[in-house]
Order: C-alpha cells, then structure tokens, then sequence
C-alpha cells in the first residue's frame, strides 16, 4: 500500500472514563494502532482531546467541571497526565512522540503559522509522532476552534494528510442520534455532507466529548473542503487503523475525488486570514475572477473600503454580495489612485493584478 500521511483524532469519550481518569486500556489499544501504522511506514499526526476529562478529578471536582476557569484548570492537569501515559506507551514501540499545544490565535498570525507547519515537518521528517491539542488553558472562550474536530479537520489540510480518521465512542454517522432513536441507520459512504445530512446530526455528545456528531461532520466538510478524506468510526484493536486504511473499517466514510488539495498559503487566506478591507466589483470583473480563472485587474473596480496594505488580506464583492477573499499587491490609496485615473480616463495600469489567481479564494 502507497505510503500515506494521516492524521488521527481521538475524543476525550476514546481516552478517559466517567470518573475523570485516563482509561489505560483504551489509550494502549489507540497507541499499539497508531504503531502499526507506523510500523507500515505511513506517516502519521495524532490530535488528542481528553485534558480536561483526564485532569478535573485530580484538581479536586466530582464531575466535568462547567466554569472556563475549572476547564482551564482541569486541563492544565489532564494534559500532562496525558502526555505521560503516551510517551510511556509509545516508548513500548520505540516510538517518541512531541507535544504541541495550539490556539486560534497561532493559525490567524501568518508567522507563528508558518512556524507551526515547519516544526510539524520538521518532527514527522524526524520520525516523530507529534501529539497536537488546542491549548485549553490559555485559549480564550470566543477564540478557540470550536473543538479539536475542527482542530484536527484544519491540521489535516495544513500538512496535505491523505486521510483525516476521527475516532469517537460511536461505529459511524447515523440518520439521526442512535443513542436516542434505535431506528436511526448508518451511513457506510459519503461523497458529501449536505444541509440535510448536518441537520440530521445533532450536537448531543458524551458526557465527556464536545460537540457530537455535528461538529464533526462540520469539520468533516472543511476537512473535503481542502482535499481531505474522512472516516468517522470507533477503531478498536491493534490493527483497527490498517483495516481503515485498507477501506475495511467499522464507520463511515467520506470521499470525495473530485475535490483537490489546496495550498497552504491559500488555505491561510480562506480560513484564518482577517480581512482588513473591502473591494466591490462590477459584473465583467465577477464573472473573470469566479468563472473564467483570471486575476483581479483595477479595470473591473469601482469601491474600495478601509484602509489596506500591500500583503494584506480583503473581501471581494460583487452585485449579490460576498465572492471570496484575496491578498492584495497593492495599498488601498495605489488602488484608489488607479480608480481615479480610469475614471479621469487618464493614462491608468490596465494590467496590474491588484489579486493575483493564486492569492485568491472563493467563498461559496
Ligand atoms: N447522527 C448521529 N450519528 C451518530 N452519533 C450521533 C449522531 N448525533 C449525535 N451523536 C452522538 O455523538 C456522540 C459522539 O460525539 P462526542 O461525544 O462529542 O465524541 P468525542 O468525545 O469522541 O469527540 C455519540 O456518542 C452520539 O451519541
Ligand atoms: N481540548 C479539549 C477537548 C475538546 C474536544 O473537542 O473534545 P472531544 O469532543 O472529546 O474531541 C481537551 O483536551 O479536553
């Protein structure tokens, strides 16, 4: 089998039991997997939930504590309990694994960015497992990622991964919450998450996890959105990984060939850059950049709002709103002064690209 890059997801419900405590089996049974997909010489990222459900007992609480404080903390505690049982699990296999904590904040800064994705080649080059969590107990409430679903869906199209497989307590997505309705069927394959498939799946978890179904079909669909495929199931036993691998596995998955990677910079523009300004553009120029592969041209400009720099990220408009977002060549006073010349029809830059093709993303 090609070699391939993947990236593993397990949930806190995978990890720990209702007591708050790690659960030693089943983070043995995760660990043994991911060696044998090692050991099949594929590469391979792990992003693990389970501080906080791992740490809330020892800091002192009877249940998963509610406040942001009590998580924060919990996680504080959970996160290093954790890393102890996997650098001592992964030692069995001769495997040595690396932690990296990480917030919303290091994927909006283009440079602490780029640093996270040169540290991550740099250890999977090393053949290191880098272990990769939101930093809970510094996160901010409103400026997380949501939950590591998406973390992971996000880390996945950053390192270009083959396949994104997230393990959770449940063997698949299902036509509605089987823990409710005994009714509800599975699905085997998928080729895209509509709004009726999302609709169907609620947000009703374990009582350790975060999010249930939805958040991870919602990462799911970003995860198809950057050319990644998707498996959603248990994965238990050692060669549970390599059975998903080899399409055997117990859960759903969700493909879709059509879709291609995109690069990292343009993934950066799409979903992490803020934008700091505002171009509106008339029909000729939509239908060049949406549907005839073309850069963005001053010809086709007629508003510019707020103030932009060269290198920064803007929004583009046209008649019926939002188009896409792009990195400018130039400052919003060199693309104001074009505008004035064309409209002066004075000798103006025809040919400038104010939004270079490959600096350019649409927004559906
Ligand atoms: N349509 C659905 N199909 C499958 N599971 C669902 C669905 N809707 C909700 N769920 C719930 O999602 C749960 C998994 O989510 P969650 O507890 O957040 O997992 P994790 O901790 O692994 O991230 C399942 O236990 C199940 O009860
Ligand atoms: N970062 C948190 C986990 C957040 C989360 O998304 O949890 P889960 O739904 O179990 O994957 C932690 O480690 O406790």
């Amino acid at each position: 089998m090609k070699k391939q890059t993947i990236v593993v997801k397990i949930g806190s419900s995978s990890l720990t039991n209702d007591n708050g405590e790690i659960d030693e089996a089943k983070l043995t049974g995760h660990v043994d997997a991911i060696a044998a997909l090692k050991k099949a010489n594929h590469t391979v990222i792990l992003v693990s939930s389970g501080a906080v459900a791992a740490g809330f007992k020892q800091l002192g609480y009877p249940f998963r504590p509610v406040t942001i404080k009590g998580r924060q903390a919990a996680a504080a505690v959970g996160q290093s309990l954790l890393i102890q049982s996997y650098i001592k699990k992964f030692q069995e296999h001769k495997i040595v694994p690396a932690q990296i904590l990480l917030t919303r904040s290091d994927f909006s800064d283009r440079e602490r960015y780029r640093n996270a994705f040169s540290t991550i080649m740099e250890l999977l080059d090393r053949g290191i497992i880098p272990i990769i969590n939101e930093n809970d107990s510094v996160s901010i409430d409103e400026l997380t990622f949501g939950d590591n679903d998406m973390l992971s869906a996000l880390v996945s199209g950053f390192i270009h991964a083959d396949q994104l497989i997230i393990l959770t307590d449940i063997n698949g997505l299902y036509t509605d919450n089987p823990v409710k309705n005994p009714q509800a069927k599975k699905y085997n394959f998928l080729e895209e998450i509509t709004d009726d498939i999302l609709a169907a799946a609620s947000s009703d978890g374990s009582k350790l996890g975060t999010g249930g179904m939805k958040s991870k079909l919602e990462a799911a669909k970003t995860a198809l959105s950057l050319g990644v495929s998707i498996f959603i199931g248990k994965g238990e036993g050692k060669d549970s990984l390599l059975h998903i691998l080899q399409g055997t596995g117990d859960g759903t998955y969700i493909t879709n060939k059509a879709l291609e990677p995109i690069n990292t910079s343009r993934q950066w523009i799409a979903l992490h850059s803020e934008s700091v300004g505002k171009i509106y553009v008339d029909e000729g120029a939509e239908e060049a950049i949406l549907y005839k592969g073309r850069s963005l041209l001053p010809a086709g400009i007629f508003k510019v709002k707020g103030s932009f720099e060269k290198g920064d990220v803007v929004e583009v408009y046209g008649k019926n709103g939002l188009l896409g977002k792009g990195e400018v060549n130039y400052s919003s006073s060199e693309v104001e002064q074009e505008m004035k010349k064309r409209l002066e029809k004075k000798k103006f830059e025809p040919s400038i690209e104010v939004i270079h093709r490959n600096r350019w993303v649409e927004i559906k």
